[in-house]
């Protein structure tokens, strides 16, 4: 097997691998549409003679960490083919990927797994999740906290990227997890005029608040199915706010959608303040929780001393990696609010733990002791999971909804 670039030539041929496997025969447009993001992308093929048998595209992201922003690549359309499958060819496609990661000095990978099974033994791991909620709209949604009562407005979705994507971008400091998105991902991800899983869904719809703004929501809708009058859904794509009040008001305008009767959102934050404000839990419940960025630290070193800490820590890391060696030995943490240092050493380890269970912890939305406690890490001096906790801390859990 010979893992090599896939030129633009081959894009083709790596879209219809793409659709083989995941049993997919997207109409024109939608084809023409992935074909422009892989075009976009990194691509790394594996080739049997002259055969594509693996492809992998990787986004080029940057992803909000704590305190920062790091090169960060988005391992997307991942596939094998069926008569290949099981012969180490994802695994060749992953080791040249981070192969590239450590040579062009992008210390992360990130993705969203098709299933859970498959990525934890590439090193990654689950390093925001996300929950499904689902608000029953048919009566006024019940709030604990005053509703900003500013006016509202609709946005024409093809001025949005220009009005609400520097919004986003900001929530990019506070919430780690999230890439940058430029317009062109805003148009073809986010705004689409359809939605690629649900035909029956209408065109995106952009609610906001304040000038300057100080919140928006993108939704769709859709009509209820059994005759007139029957409650259609409200689903929600994305919904940022300033504050509680703007987040109550915005949740009140589409929970108050004529013919609806069912607010459905996917993928919020853990820490969403609606789950605090909403008066009436039966109203307003959590349908699943799911892991959402899976995250590689490909430099361990270099994510380590790349993120801000918030609270100083000295601890020694004994840290396993089967793929990448060069991460793998002991190292001391030496980290605070100014600075970071992350270097080998023969002290004692207080912690030992995988590169996989480093990486969940990273972006602080997965506590070290809760994996000691888990019998994943392994906690040689009394205290040291704490101080790391402390450490990697972030006020606000991180959070993506940008699946991709
Ligand atoms: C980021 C994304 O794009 S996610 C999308 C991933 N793609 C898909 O799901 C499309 C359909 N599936 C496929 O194309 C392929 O089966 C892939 C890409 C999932 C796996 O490719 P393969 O070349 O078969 O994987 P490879 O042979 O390198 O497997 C490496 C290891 O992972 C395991 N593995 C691979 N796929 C899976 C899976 N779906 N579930 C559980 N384990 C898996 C293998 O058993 C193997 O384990 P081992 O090291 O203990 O022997």
């Amino acid at each position: 097997m010979d893992i090599r670039g896939v030129p633009e030539a081959h894009v083709d041929r790596a879209l219809d691998l793409v659709y083989l496997v995941f049993h997919d025969a997207p109409e024109e447009e939608r084809r023409k549409h992935h074909r422009e993001l892989v075009l976009g992308c990194e691509r790394i093929g594996a080739y049997d003679g002259d055969t594509l048998v693996g492809f992998l595209a990787a986004h080029r992201f940057t992803l909000s960490v704590p305190g920062g922003d790091l090169p960060c690549p988005g391992p997307t359309f991942v596939a094998v083919a069926p008569t290949h499958r099981r012969r180490g060819v994802l695994s060749a496609l992953m080791a040249e990927l981070f192969r590239r990661g450590v040579r062009q000095g992008r210390p992360l990978a990130a993705l969203w797994a098709s299933q859970d099974a498959i990525y934890g033994r590439f090193g990654f791991g689950p390093a925001t999740e996300g929950l499904g909620v689902e608000i029953d709209s048919r009566r006024p949604l019940a709030l604990r906290v005053p509703p900003d009562e500013r006016p509202l407005r609709l946005i024409d979705p093809a001025d949005a990227p220009a009005v609400v994507g520097p919004y986003f971008e900001a929530t990019r400091a506070a919430r780690a997890g999230r890439h940058a998105r430029d317009a062109e991902r805003w148009r073809g991800e986010w705004l689409a005029e359809r939605d690629e899983d649900d035909d029956e869904l209408s065109p995106p719809r952009i609610v906001a608040l304040g000038e300057p703004l100080a919140g928006y929501a993108v939704y769709r809708t859709k009509a209820g199915g059994d005759g007139p009058g029957a409650p259609g859904l409200v689903r929600v794509d994305e919904l940022e706010a300033d504050d509680a009040a703007v987040a109550a008001a915005l949740w009140r305008y589409l929970a108050a959608i004529d013919l609806t009767g069912t607010v459905r959102a996917w993928g919020r934050p853990l820490d969403d303040p609606l789950l605090r404000f909403a008066a009436d839990r039966d109203q307003v419940r959590v349908t699943g929780q799911y892991p959402g960025l899976w995250v590689r630290l490909v430099d361990v070193a270099a994510a380590l001393t790349g993120r801000g800490w918030a609270a100083p820590v000295d601890v020694v890391l004994e840290v396993r990696d089967d793929h990448l060696p060069a991460n793998s030995g002991r190292f001391r943490l030496t980290a605070g609010p100014r600075s970071s240092a992350y270097g080998p050493t023969d002290d004692a380890p207080d912690l030992t733990l995988d590169v996989r269970d480093l990486a969940a912890c990273y972006l602080g939305g997965t506590r070290v002791g809760s994996l000691v406690r888990a019998g994943l890490v392994t906690e040689h001096t009394p205290g040291a999971a704490a101080r790391l906790d402390d450490a990697l801390r972030t006020e606000l859990l991180p959070h993506t909804g940008d699946e991709f």
